[in-house]
């Protein structure tokens, strides 16, 4: 059993204090059910949860309105709790986390390079849920775009078993004026600061906001706060940037997440299982020395589409010139 978030006990505790929490309710999958929601959230969750227990206990009885109805009968179910959860859902969903990869499990093998930082990524959460010393960890993926960066953070967070992520992406963002940008992104480091252990997300660090109006608040985000609490941060970045905004201090550990090379692309696409074995060496000559998984990926998808169950080279080879002429 993973340790339940602070808030979640908080809040099981409080509905305790006040007697109605039914006898079976779990407390330990509750306050794992709840691991983001913030404490707004959590009240409103528990309203509803005691809505749906009000609608179940008190049972007007339309022939004989006279008749009385006992609110203090009235007890909150873990039913009650997993139909509100139904309802209620928190800002920063954990499934936000796996935005580019709908599912985990989805995550294909793509060499050496991707298995590398994925044990990097694995070590570092280590150290800091193991050593008293490591209160904070910045670690930055950076590489050109499409590569993976973002479903790589996103894998090592999904592993970690630490409930509390965040990820604060572009993509949640779009158009926010830059202020309100700026709160979100404070809101996410203090929300992140009220849990023992956590890692925030900062994906396309450069498309997020502009830095300059960022990087004062920014270290004191991430320095000054911390309170003896945990915190493991990971950043994407193209490496350029990293330079030309003066991140490059901010992040202890730098990981390099390179294009495939074509034995790398050979992996993806024995794993699809889209070509005939004899036409893989064909495509791969095609696909020339490098390309990014996303380019990849999308390859595929257009390839595969109105075929048979395989994709025929030639075809592919067309719709690889039309992708880069379109590039282009
Ligand atoms: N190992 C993988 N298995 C399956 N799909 C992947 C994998 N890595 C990346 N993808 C897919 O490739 C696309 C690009 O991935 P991602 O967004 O992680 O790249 P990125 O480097 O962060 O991109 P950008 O620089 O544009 O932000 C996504 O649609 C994702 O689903």
């Amino acid at each position: 059993m993973e340790v339940p978030s602070e808030i979640g006990l908080r809040m099981a505790h409080d509905m305790k204090e006040n007697g109605y929490l039914g006898a079976e309710v779990d407390l330990h999958e509750l306050a794992h059910l709840t691991e983001n929601f913030n404490g707004e959230e959590l009240k409103i969750l528990t309203m509803s949860a005691t809505s749906f227990a009000l609608n179940r206990e008190w049972k007007v009885d339309l022939f004989d309105l006279s008749k009385s109805v006992d609110g203090g009968n009235i007890e909150v179910t873990m039913h009650d709790f997993l139909m509100a959860l139904d309802e209620v859902k928190p800002a920063f969903d954990k499934d936000i986390i796996t935005m580019g990869i709908s599912r985990p499990d989805a995550m294909l093998q793509c060499g050496e390079a991707h298995k590398c930082i994925l044990r990097t990524g694995r070590a570092l959460v280590e150290q800091v849920k193991q050593s008293d010393g490591t209160s904070l960890m910045t670690c930055i993926l950076e590489g050109p775009p499409g590569t993976g960066k973002t479903s790589l953070a996103a894998t090592i967070a999904n592993e970690s078993g630490i409930p509390f992520v965040k990820i604060v992406s572009p993509k949640n963002m779009i158009g926010l004026q830059e202020p309100k940008k700026v709160a979100m992104i404070e809101k996410v480091f203090k929300d992140a600061y009220k849990s023992p252990l956590s890692i925030i997300i900062l994906g396309d660090i450069e498309r997020l906001i502009e830095y300059s109006r960022l990087g004062p608040r920014f270290s004191n985000l991430i320095l000054n706060t911390l309170h003896g609490k945990k915190l493991l941060m990971i950043g994407t970045l193209e490496r350029h940037i990293l330079e030309s905004v003066g991140l490059l201090e901010s992040f202890y550990v730098h990981l390099e997440v390179p294009m495939l090379r074509s034995g790398d692309m050979k992996e993806v696409l024995e794993a699809q299982n889209v070509f005939e074995p004899e036409d893989i060496d064909n495509a791969l000559q095609a696909l020339g020395p490098e390309m990014p998984i996303k380019k990849l990926l999308m390859l595929i998808e257009l390839a595969s589409q109105g075929g048979g169950e395989k994709i025929d080279v030639d075809h592919f080879c067309i719709c690889l010139a039309d992708i880069k002429l379109s590039a282009n």
